[in-house]
C-alpha cells in the first residue's frame, strides 16, 4: 500500500500544476447488494489521456456511466471541471461517449450523422457546415461526407463516431472499447491515431479497455482496476517496471512470480529463499521494506533474464520448452527447485537456439527482481 501512495505521490508532482478535468471522490457503486466500484478516488487533468484498465467485470465501465451520468454514485461524489455532477443528467454535462457499437444512423450519411447533435441544438446552418467539415477532417473523413454508413469499413465508422463526439466539443470525451470491434492490425492503426488526434485537439481523454497493450500504448497515465477496487494509478512504464503488487504485475505484460522467505534485508535490497532452496537476491523499491522472516513475492519480467550470462542470481535451469514468436523465442526453463522460470530471449541470427532438454545457466539482476509486498496483498 506505501509503494502505491509513493507512486501515486510521484504521478502527482508530475501531473502538478495542470487543472483537474474529472474527479472521483471516493466514489462506490452498488448494484443490490454487490459493490461494482468500491472508494474509488482519482483526480484526471485537463488535456490527459487517461485509461481504465482492468479484466471483464472489475468495474470500468461502471466507472465511466457515473461520469457519463448514466449512472449516479451510490455514495462520493463526481466532479467534473469543478462542478459537482449530482443529479445533472447526462444531455447537460461537458462530456461526451463514444461506445464500443458506433450507433450511427443507417439511413443518414456521414455529415448528417456527425450534424445531428447540433441540428438538434439548432446551432446555424453555416456554423454547422464549418465544424462538421472541421470534425471530418480532423478523423481524416473528409470527401466522404456524402458517404452513407454502410458503404464504410469499420474503421471508417468508428471514426463517424468520434467525429460526431468531437463536434460538440466537449471537455471530456469518454471511450468505451472504441476499438474493440475492430481487427487487429486496423486496431494497432487506430490506437496512434486516437492518440495523435487527442494530442492534437488537446481534449480529456477517458478510455476504457481490457487491453493492456492498447493502454500502455495510448495512455498518460492509467489506473488498473480489479473487483471495484484501483490497485496502481500510474504512467505506462512506472506500471510495467514498478507494479505496486501481483495483481498489476500479472496483468501488466508476462511475469515470473518467485516465492520465498526474506533472509535478510539490507536497505533497498533482500535475500530471499525459495521454499526449494534457491537463494536469490532482489530489491524492494519505493520506500516499501520487507521484514526477516516474512513470506514475500518477487516479480522478474521475462526480458530480464539472461540465458547463458553472468548476473546478481544464477541459477542452473533445464530447457522445457522453446516457442518461437518470430522477433524472440521464449523458454520455459524448469529451475533445480522446481519452479518454472519464463525467459524471453531477441532473435539474431548469431544466437543458436536452444533445445528442449538442455541445460542452461540463466541469470538476472537484483534490481530487476521487485519484491511485491508479500501475500499479505
Ligand atoms: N445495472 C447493473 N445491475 C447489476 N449489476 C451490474 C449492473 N451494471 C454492472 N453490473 C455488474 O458490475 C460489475 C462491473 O461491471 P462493469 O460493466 O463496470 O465492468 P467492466 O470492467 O466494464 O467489464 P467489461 O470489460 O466486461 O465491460 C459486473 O460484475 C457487472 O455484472
Amino acid at each position: 500500500m506505501e509503494r502505491q501512495n509513493t507512486a501515486e505521490r510521484r504521478q502527482g508532482a508530475r501531473e502538478e500544476g495542470r487543472p483537474v478535468a474529472v474527479r472521483l471522490q471516493n466514489v462506490t457503486k452498488r448494484f443490490g447488494d454487490f459493490t461494482a466500484v468500491e472508494d474509488l478516488s482519482l483526480d484526471i487533468h485537463e488535456g490527459e489521456f487517461f485509461s481504465l484498465l482492468g479484466p471483464s467485470g472489475c468495474g470500468k465501465t461502471t466507472t465511466l456511466r457515473m461520469i457519463a451520468g448514466f449512472e449516479e454514485p451510490t455514495e462520493g461524489e463526481v466532479v467534473v471541471a469543478g462542478r459537482s455532477m449530482r443529479g445533472v443528467p447526462p444531455y447537460r454535462r461537458p462530456v461526451n461517449t463514444v461506445f464500443q457499437s458506433y450507433a450511427l444512423f443507417p439511413h443518414l450519411d456521414v455529415f448528417e450523422n456527425v450534424a445531428f447533435g447540433l441540428r438538434r441544438a439548432g446551432v446555424p446552418k453555416g456554423e454547422i457546415s464549418r465544424r462538421v467539415g472541421e470534425a471530418c477532417a480532423l478523423v481524416k473523413l473528409s470527401g466522404f461526407e456524402r458517404r452513407k454508413p454502410s458503404r464504410l469499413s469499420g474503421g471508417q465508422q468508428q471514426r463517424v463516431a468520434l467525429a460526431r463526439a468531437l463536434v460538440n466539443r466537449p471537455k471530456v470525451l469518454l471511450l468505451d472499447e472504441p476499438l474493440g470491434a475492430l481487427d487487429l492490425k486496423l486496431r494497432k492503426q487506430m490506437q496512434l491515431e486516437l492518440k495523435n488526434l487527442q494530442h492534437e485537439v488537446g481534449i480529456t481523454f477517458i478510455y476504457v479497455t481490457h487491453d493492456q497493450e492498447e493502454a500502455l500504448t495510448m495512455s498518460d497515465r492509467i489506473a488498473v482496476m480489479n473487483e471495484g477496487r484501483v490497485q496502481q494509478v500510474a504512467d505506462p512504464a512506472t506500471l510495467y517496471e514498478l507494479p505496486a503488487n501481483r495483481f498489476v504485475a500479472d496483468f501488466i505484460g508476462q511475469t515470473n512470480i518467485l516465492e520465498g522467505t526474506v533472509e535478510a534485508v539490507e536497505g533497498e535490497r533482500a535475500v530471499i529463499r525459495t521454499a526449494g532452496g534457491l537463494r536469490l537476491e532482489a530489491v524492494a523499491p519505493n520506500g516499501f521494506r520487507p521484514a526477516v522472516g516474512e513470506a514475500v513475492e518477487a516479480a522478474v519480467r521475462p526480458e530480464k533474464l539472461r540465458v547463458g550470462e553472468a548476473g546478481d542470481n544464477v541459477v542452473a535451469a533445464e530447457v522445457a520448452e522453446v516457442v518461437y514468436l518470430g522477433s524472440s523465442t521464449q523458454y520455459i526453463l524448469r529451475a533445480p527447485d522446481g519452479g518454472r522460470l519464463v525467459a524471453h530471449r531477441q532473435n539474431d541470427r548469431e544466437a543458436a537456439a536452444l533445445r528442449p532438454g538442455e541445460a542452461v545457466s540463466v541469470a538476472w539482476d537484483a534490481r530487476h527482481c521487485l519484491i511485491l509486498g508479500g501475500k499479505r496483498g
